[in-house]
């Protein structure tokens, strides 16, 4: 499980409280209006803000004072954070090791990780000579091979057409989901998280709450769900 213990994050005059558990190996959706704090929170949980109290807990361990890149957590955002000056291949195999000078198995590893996510042969070309869809196909299979239990998603697919958009969110439960991995995926579409979430949970008026069943989380949304909803 991932607990926010009392967590309580702050930037300026921001204040997002969270003092939630997420499943193991479930993929939880997080919903709510622009600027509540959703990507603050996966900020928080990644490392790369500091709480101003409370904790961050994976399976009873403190999270709160290992940095970003010793945590059991990977992530995708929005630009996929590809280097553009390398190739897929290199970009992907920095999911195993920070450098691009690989062994020959781990080139294996990286050219199965392609193949998983549709990227066969196209490991040396470019990021900038893929399509987005291929750019997010690549982020993905980083993340499957760094192995890490803990995936978070901010909005990686959101700048794609609704036909690509829904191939990724398949694609995300088909590798990641099916791999038990635990997934917190931000978005503004219900229907993303119908299509993949297990369950959902609202981030709104500075809290996050307790994420829910994602068919009941819609079917009787609480009164914050509602506004937001509209
Ligand atoms: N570097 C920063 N310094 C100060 N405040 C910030 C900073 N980054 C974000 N904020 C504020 O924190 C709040 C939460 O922002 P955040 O980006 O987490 O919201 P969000 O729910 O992810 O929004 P969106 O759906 O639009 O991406 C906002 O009020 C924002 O203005």
């Amino acid at each position: 499980m991932l607990i926010c213990e009392a967590l309580v994050i702050e930037q300026d005059d921001f204040r997002l409280t969270a003092d939630v558990t997420f499943d193991k190996g479930k993929i939880t959706a997080l919903i709510g209006p622009s600027g509540a704090g959703k990507s603050t929170l996966l900020a928080a949980l990644a490392g790369f803000l500091a709480p101003a109290s409370g904790r961050v807990l994976w399976r009873d361990m403190d999270l709160t004072p290992v940095p970003p890149g010793a945590r059991p957590i990977s992530a995708i955002f929005q630009d996929n954070n590809l280097f553009p000056h390398l190739t897929i291949a290199q970009n992907v195999g920095l999911g195993l090791r920070p450098t691009w000078h690989l062994t020959a198995d781990e080139r294996g590893c990286v050219e199965r990780a392609l193949s998983s996510v549709g990227l066969a042969g196209l490991g040396a070309r470019k990021p900038a000579a893929l399509s987005g869809g291929q750019q997010s196909r690549a982020a993905l299979a980083r993340v499957l091979l760094a192995d890490r239990p803990v995936v978070l998603l901010d909005e990686p697919f959101a700048a794609l057409g609704p036909g690509l958009k829904d191939e990724m969110l398949d694609l995300v439960q088909s590798t990641l989901g099916v791999a038990g991995r635990t997934v917190l995926m931000v978005t503004h579409d219900p229907d993303d998280a119908r299509r993949i979430a297990d369950q959902a949970s609202l981030v709104a008026a500075g809290t996050v709450s307790a994420p829910v069943e994602t068919r009941v989380f819609f079917e009787a949304p609480s009164p914050a769900l509602s506004a937001y909803l509209g």
